[in-house]
C-alpha cells in the first residue's frame, strides 16, 4: 500500500507563497478529492509530488520516497496534469508505447489502456487531430499504463462527453476500490461528491480541510426542512415563535433553517397543524464547499449591479 505523504511542504515563487506549509497524507484505497479556488495551489501541490519542481522547503514523498528517486516511476505513479502534453505528431499507440519502453512496460499495455478508455479505433489517428475529451482519455491512458499503485489526476473530467463522464466516475471508484491511492482534482462539486470518498481543501497555499467527504458536508452545512401544510399561516407563527427562520409559505409551502425533519414534525404534532410533506434537504457538496471558502475565493466575480443603481448609458 502506498499513500502520498506532504510534510510541511512550502512553494515561492518570485513573489506568491503558491503552498504554504502544507501537511497531509493521501492515504490508499480511497478517492481524495483535490479541492480549492482558482490559485490555491493544487496543481503547485502536484507538480511538487511529481518532481516537476522543487519545493522551497518541506518534502513531498510517495510511499516514503522522492518521486525523482523512483527507477521507473509509471509503475508506481500515474499522473494526468497537462493533457495537451503529448506529442502532436505521434499517433495516440505510438506515444503510449514510447512512454511504455521508457520505463519497462511490456508493449501490449498500450493496446490494453487504449481500449480501456475507449482509444481503440482511433490508436493509430496522430494526436494532434485529437478533441480534447481524446486527449484527456489519453493522458488518463499514460496514467494507466503502468499499472501503478498511485494516481494524480488534475481534473480528468475536463473535457469529457456524457458517457466519459459517467465512465471516469466508475474508473476512479474501481481504482481506490483496487486499494489504490487516488488523488484528483476538480472545480465540479457535484461531479467530485460522485466520487470522492475524502477531501483535502486548499486555499492560499494552505490547508482548509482533510477530512472524510460525508463530515465534510455535516460540518459545513445547515439543516434545513421543506414543509407543506394546509395551514401556513398557523405553521410560520408557531415555527417564528420557536425561534426557527422560515421562508416561503404562501402556497403552503416554506424551508424552515437550522433544525431537522423530526424537530419540525414535533412541533407541528404537539400544535395539531396537520403536514401535507415533511423532507430534510440533502446537503451537498457544493453548498459545504462553498460555505466554507465563502472568502477565500481570489478571484470571486463582483456581484452585478441591480438595474436601479446601474450607470451603464
Ligand atoms: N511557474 C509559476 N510561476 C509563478 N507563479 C506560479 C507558477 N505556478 C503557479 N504559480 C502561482 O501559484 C499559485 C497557485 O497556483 P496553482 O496553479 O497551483 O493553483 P491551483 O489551485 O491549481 O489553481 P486552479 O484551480 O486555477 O488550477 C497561483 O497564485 C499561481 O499564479
Amino acid at each position: 500500500m502506498t499513500s502520498i505523504e506532504v510534510t510541511d511542504l512550502t512553494k515561492e515563487y518570485r513573489t506568491t507563497r503558491a503552498v504554504d506549509r502544507l501537511t497531509c497524507r493521501i492515504e490508499p484505497g480511497r478517492v481524495t478529492g483535490f479541492l480549492g479556488p482558482n490559485g490555491a495551489g493544487k496543481s503547485t501541490t502536484m507538480r511538487l509530488v511529481l518532481g516537476l519542481d522543487h519545493p522551497t522547503s518541506g518534502t513531498a514523498t510517495i510511499g516514503g520516497r522522492p518521486y525523482p528517486t523512483l527507477r521507473e516511476p509509471l509503475r508506481t505513479v500515474g499522473a494526468l496534469l497537462d493533457p495537451q502534453a503529448a506529442h502532436g505528431s505521434r499517433t495516440a499507440r505510438d506515444h503510449l508505447r514510447c512512454l511504455a519502453v521508457s520505463n519497462r512496460i511490456p508493449g501490449r499495455r498500450a493496446d490494453e489502456v487504449l481500449q480501456e478508455t475507449g482509444l481503440a479505433t482511433v490508436a493509430h489517428r496522430r494526436i494532434r487531430t485529437f478533441s480534447l475529451g481524446m486527449r484527456q482519455r489519453l493522458g488518463i491512458a499514460a496514467a494507466l499504463l503502468g499499472d501503478p499503485s498511485v494516481l494524480l489526476l488534475d481534473e480528468p473530467a475536463n473535457g469529457l462527453d456524457p458517457e466519459g463522464i459517467v465512465w471516469i466516475r466508475q474508473l476512479l471508484r474501481r481504482l481506490a476500490r483496487e486499494g489504490r491511492t487516488v488523488l484528483v482534482s476538480s472545480h465540479l462539486m457535484n461531479e467530485t461528491a460522485t466520487f470522492a470518498d475524502h477531501l483535502v481543501v486548499l486555499a492560499g497555499g494552505r490547508l482548509l480541510a482533510d477530512v472524510a467527504m460525508r463530515a465534510f458536508i455535516a460540518q459545513h452545512s445547515q439543516a434545513r426542512v421543506h414543509v407543506r401544510t394546509g395551514d401556513p399561516d398557523r405553521l410560520r407563527t408557531t415555527l417564528l415563535a420557536h425561534g426557527y427562520a422560515v421562508t416561503g409559505g404562501d402556497d403552503g409551502r416554506c424551508v424552515v433553517e437550522g433544525a431537522g425533519a423530526e424537530r419540525i414534525g414535533a412541533v407541528a404534532a404537539r400544535e395539531g397543524i396537520p403536514l401535507l410533506e415533511l423532507a430534510d434537504e440533502r446537503a451537498s457538496l457544493e453548498q459545504a464547499y462553498l460555505a466554507l471558502t465563502a472568502d477565500k475565493a481570489e478571484f470571486a466575480a463582483a456581484a452585478p449591479a441591480s438595474p436601479n443603481t446601474s450607470q451603464e448609458v
